[in-house]
């Protein structure tokens, strides 16, 4: 019996060092992960040092031609005014533009840093037209070549591609012009595998540019070249060859965004280590960001998303609505249709023919809206999208400002929509931790959307590009809507929260973020004033950005959860070395400045009709191609009478072809306007003052800045 007895210790003991093995492997099995992953962010780090002093040194060795003055006189300068307004209908340049298409025509290699929508095309389509030969754009999708085609050729450009889809007949015809200047060509579309794969293409280029007809090389998004940036391409790294066999062709690479390392990357893989370098702001004017609350309640959501866009945009104008996943998409989609809004959704999932057939129908204006997950992106071109909503936060203010930046690429005014719960933060932390900086990207973004009243969103892209701060002009929210916002201390809350946490983690258990306030609302019921279950929320996801708390993971067979533990400064709460207070506005908003967002009149209203009407008897090019959404306001308010002033506000070409229609519509409108004193211009309410006073009363929780040190 003893014998037994003491073999039966002797087993306990045995499992007992073998559990601890066990643990010691596991946790030796974690650090060496955690040596991996430090190993890999010190090699990163070290790169970005390195190209930092790189480009340092780039910037100073460029110093002088950068002086040059690019804004004077050259001696294109009708010449390039002419094709700008009589070809491409494009009254003014935008900011930069004209400087960019100097420096092309004076056969500098250069590079564009603009913000989406900014008008990069004209940049490299205007030098293609004025000067002699053939210009080359790589481009990354076949969509995006095919609307750039399209595009040109409703204006008369002859342009061109070489893709899958390309016929035998039409490769011949281009293989001829760029072999013996045969045929008319001045744009040729091509992807980067055609420059990485296709030998014959190459020679024929070879043959064009020792012919002397090759005009330039245009790389656009040429974020894809690098590995940092958020689109990479493998073949966009092989495209160095262009400069290599073509040294003397200027060569334009341009992108949307690009951080000073991914500049620094695309220069030295390009071969254009002296470009002129254009970088605008990335301030986008005419955008109105707005977060809002999203209910937690059933459907609520999708409610306010369909009052939105039935309130607001009546005339169908154009939108997108981002989602989480694929299936939320079709939900949405699907819950959408149900309330009488148009929209259909797009994800990966879909055969490429369905996404296709989609995005054509969103693009000829027939769907109103997509909702969609990340892969509806870079192949978007339409310029005149009236809005973004965001279902769900993003991962990062990266994807958030490219996302949101779809919106308004015509200059107009347009709105930028965010739907913020708590709960959707360990859903997206969840899937983002493993990546580099994934939580510290997500935590920024998170920072946006629970940002206190007071302060500007766009304050909050500035801060992340690093770019001085400029002024909102009441295009946000926050600066839009004046409210009453009241600060009341929650410390006790939060150190309640933490104890709680603490006896949790004391008892080797742990919580989720609601299970942890669930837990919450049961136990501390004295704690001052009671804080509803969506504020407590909003509190622990601000106390884990302020690293007061954190944020692990464990992953199951069929998902990855993330749990709520106590982080470094959990201290400082609890000994009350860290003031926390709750942010509350008051229901009453009010509206700061006027509303920046256009009218829509009768008049504009049957110009849109109208050009809807041209592009399906134009063999389905796009209505803003026939005449963008800004040419329709310039209409509108110059009202023009003749062919002579019709050419000055859209240019020659788009006269000949449509002016007589327009001038008719015009001309009907103003003879019914006198009739009836003008009743069809019965102002539709705009959206901002609709969004000042739909705002509801919030809670908003922050950090007190005159606390201790966050370090
Ligand atoms: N100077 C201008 N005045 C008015 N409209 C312009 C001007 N330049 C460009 N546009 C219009 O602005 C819209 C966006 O231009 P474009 O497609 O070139 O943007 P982009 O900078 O390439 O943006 P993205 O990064 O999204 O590709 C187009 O409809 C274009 O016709
Ligand atoms: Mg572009």
């Amino acid at each position: 019996m003893a014998a037994n007895g003491s073999t039966e210790d002797l087993l306990e003991e045995l499992l007992n060092v073998e559990l601890e093995l066990q643990d010691v492997q596991d946790e030796i099995k974690r650090l060496l992960d955690k040596q991996e992953k430090l190993y890999e962010k010190q090699s990163e780090l070290k790169a970005v040092l390195e190209s930092y002093q790189g480009l340092e040194q780039a910037e100073k060795d460029n110093a002088a031609p950068q002086t040059e003055n690019w804004s004077g006189t050259f001696e294109w300068d009708n010449e390039a005014d002419d094709i700008r307004l009589n070809i491409f209908g494009i009254p003014t340049y935008r900011a930069n533009q004209r400087e960019i298409i100097n420096a092309i025509m004076s056969e500098r290699d250069v590079l564009v840093i603009m913000a989406a929508g900014g008008g990069k095309s004209l940049c490299y389509q205007l030098p293609a037209v004025l000067r002699p030969g053939i210009a080359l754009v790589i481009s990354p999708l076949l969509s995006l070549i095919q609307d750039q085609v399209m595009g040109l050729t409703a204006l008369g450009i002859p342009a061109s591609m070489l893709t899958s889809t390309t016929s035998k007949d039409n490769e011949k015809f281009v293989y001829k012009a760029l072999e013996k200047g045969e045929g008319d060509l001045k744009i040729l579309y091509v992807t980067p595998e055609k420059v990485s794969k296709s030998k014959r293409f190459v020679s024929k280029l070879e043959k064009c540019h020792h012919a002397g007809r090759l005009s330039l090389i245009s790389i656009d998004e040429a974020h894809c070249c690098s590995q940092w940036g958020h689109d990479f391409r493998p073949d966009y790294k092989n495209l160095g060859i262009l400069k290599t066999q073509f040294p003397n062709v200027p060569v334009i690479a341009l992108t949307a965004t690009a951080t000073k390392k991914v500049q620094l990357d695309l220069m030295e893989m390009l071969n254009i280590p002296k470009c002129i370098k254009f970088v605008s702001t990335v301030n986008r004017p005419n955008l109105f960001y707005m977060v809002r609350e999203k209910s937690s309640v059933g459907k609520a959501v999708i409610d306010d998303i369909a009052d939105f866009i039935q309130s607001s945009y009546t005339n169908n104008e154009s939108g997108i609505v981002y989602c989480f996943s694929r299936k939320e998409c079709e939900q949405v989609a699907k819950e959408l249709r149900e309330r009488g809004v148009s929209a259909d959704y797009y994800h990966a999932d879909m055969d490429v023919n369905a996404r296709e057939k989609v995005h054509m129908r969103w693009s000829n204006s027939k769907l109103q809206v997509i909702v969609g997950t990340v892969a509806f992106g870079m192949g978007i071109n339409k310029p005149d999208v009236r809005f973004v909503i965001h279902h769900s936060l993003g991962k990062s203010m990266e994807t958030y400002y490219q996302e949101s930046g779809r919106a308004g690429r015509d200059g107009l005014p347009s709105e930028c929509l965010l739907y913020f719960r708590p709960a959707d933060v360990p859903r997206q932390s969840s899937m983002v931790f493993y990546e580099n900086s994934g939580l510290q990207n997500l935590y920024d973004m998170v920072r946006y959307c629970q940002q206190s009243k007071r302060e500007c969103r766009r304050s909050a892209f500035f801060k992340h590009f690093a770019e001085p701060l400029q002024d909102c002009n009441g295009m946000c929210d926050n600066c839009a809507d004046l409210c009453e916002v009241k600060e009341i201390d929650a410390s006790g809350h939060a150190r309640a929260l933490v104890t709680l946490l603490q006896g949790i983690q004391e008892m080797d258990q742990r919580a989720t973020m609601l299970q942890l306030v669930e837990k919450f609302k049961v136990k501390n019921k004295e704690v001052g004033f009671e804080l509803k279950k969506d504020e407590l929320e909003h509190l622990v996801i601000q106390l884990i950005i302020h690293r007061v708390l954190k944020e692990e993971f464990s992953h199951t067979a069929y998902a990855t959860n993330a749990y709520v533990t106590l982080g470094p400064l959990a201290k400082h709460v609890l000994h009350g070395k860290k003031n926390i207070t709750l942010e509350v506005t008051s229901g009453q908003r009010s509206l700061a400045k006027s509303s920046k967002r256009s009218r829509h009149t009768g008049l504009e209203i049957k110009l849109d009709n109208l050009r809807k009407e041209l592009s399906s008897m134009h063999g389905g090019i796009f209505p803003h191609s026939i005449l963008s959404t800004q040419q329709i306001s310039m209409l509108c308010s110059q009202k023009p009478e003749s062919t002579e002033q019709l050419e000055k506000i859209i240019g020659k070409l788009k006269t000949q072809k449509y002016g007589e229609r327009i001038l008719e519509v015009i001309g009907k409108h103003e003879s019914d306007d006198e009739q009836c004193d003008d009743s069809a211009d019965e102002e539709k309410e705009t959206s901002v003052n609709r969004n000042a006073r739909r705002s509801k009363y919030k809670k908003v929780v922050v950090i007190d800045e005159s606390s201790e040190d966050d370090n």
